[in-house]
């Protein structure tokens, strides 16, 4: 029986913070068991939401200095986890931020410099997952379904709802995965025009109407009926449905029914248009399963014979972190972390670089 003690930490498209997770794996006769020991999500100051969201715009000196500022950032926030908690760990595993994601035009990139990271932190890091993916022409993304197949495999699906959705599946005889749409990097921008983060609940987008013209606009881009391998950044959303948002004269909340409509539509087709038989168990995690109204849509569009399942709370906000933290696991051990299957990238590999402090 093996043991690893890993503190995971994500950054998601919705700037909404750092999710922290201390995670224990064992290893045991093939088979490996996860428990979470301790969580903290530091939300982003505003200095940092500008800094962060703004890199896209700035020249490549402050982008070079924002991601060794991160990474030593991400390393103060472990050492004060750690000291707080008085926690043994192995090595810390972190995703770091997306800056940019365009595949097809082989970069993708995450601030946050793993040495930095690993000098604050005292501690040995694995960071940078998506860069050999990509170099092996693969998408760099989603990395997280070797997760849900190794940790997670009592579900038929494994649906995430953070700022752009993703869903996971075993397929006949291979993983599948891909990015179905955007999600709360959507929702939260019409929530701030009515002077909220996000829309709690959903109560505001359940307050609005359908809009019809909205909704076929949504729909429209090909990306949805394209096959996997494919994922998507923050480039696609903002061409596409952040703009039909935006262009479109509806209210706000009729704009955030109809998007939560889009939404639970597309991830029906995604479920339907894989699912080897219609019917299956569905994990339900990412901040978006507490928003009741978009939940119903999924469950409305999915139909009564897919059952849909809120983990508890610990998991829902923290599996993303928990799932980094197994991929640093998987490549402390040179295991395949990558999934071709899912990525596209010319075979199974094991992404990720280690900085010992
Ligand atoms: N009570 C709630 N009601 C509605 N929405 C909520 C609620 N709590 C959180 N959210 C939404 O969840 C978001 C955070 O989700 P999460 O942390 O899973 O996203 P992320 O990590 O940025 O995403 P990604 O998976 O794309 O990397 C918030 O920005 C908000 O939109
Ligand atoms: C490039 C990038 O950061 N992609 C994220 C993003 O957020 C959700 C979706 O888009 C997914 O592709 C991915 O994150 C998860 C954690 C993944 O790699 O599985």
């Amino acid at each position: 029986m093996e043991n690893y003690h890993v503190i995971g930490i994500m950054s998601g498209t919705s700037l909404d913070g750092v999710d922290l997770a201390y995670c224990r794996f064992t290893y045991n006769e093939g088979n490996w068991i996860y428990k979470i020991l301790n969580t903290e999500t530091v939300p982003y100051s505003d200095i940092w939401v500008q800094r962060l969201a703004g890199l896209t715009e700035v020249s490549a000196v402050e982008i070079i200095a924002t991601d060794r500022a991160y990474g030593h950032y991400l390393g103060e926030l472990v050492k004060a986890f750690v000291d707080r908690h008085q926690l043994q760990v192995d090595f810390v595993s972190s995703h770091g931020h997306t800056v940019f994601h365009q595949p097809q035009l082989h970069i993708t990139f995450q601030v946050g410099s793993g040495a930095y990271l690993a000098a604050a932190a005292e501690a040995p890091t694995v960071c940078d997952f998506r860069t050999l993916d990509i170099a092996l022409g693969g998408q760099g993304a989603p990395l997280v379904p070797i997760g849900d197949r190794l940790l997670f495999a009592e579900y038929d699906f494994c649906l995430n709802l953070g700022g752009i959705s993703n869903i996971s599946q075993e397929g006949q005889d291979r993983r599948l995965a891909f990015d179905i749409s955007c999600c709360n990097m959507l929702l939260n921008p019409l929530a701030g025009q009515l002077g909220m983060p996000y829309d709690k609940n959903g109560d505001q987008a359940r307050s609005g109407s359908f809009n019809q013209a909205l909704f076929d606009r949504l729909n429209e881009p090909s990306y949805f009926s394209a096959p996997s391998p494919k994922s998507i950044g923050k480039e696609w959303a903002d061409e596409n449905s952040l703009r039909a948002i935006q262009e479109s004269k509806a209210a706000v909340q009729d704009k955030l029914h109809t998007a939560c409509h889009h939404m639970g539509y597309q991830i029906a087709q995604a479920v339907r248009q894989h699912a080897d038989q219609q019917r299956g168990k569905l994990l339900l995690t990412g901040g978006g399963a507490f928003n009741s109204f978009l939940v119903e849509q999924i469950r409305h569009y999915l139909g009564p014979t897919f059952e849909v399942v809120v983990p508890e709370p610990e998991l829902v906000n923290f599996k993303e972190a928990l799932i980094f933290a197994f991929l640093g696991v998987l490549r402390w051990r040179q295991e395949p972390n990558c999934l071709q299957s899912v990525t596209g990238a010319r075979h199974d590999n094991c992404g990720g670089a280690i900085y010992w402090n």
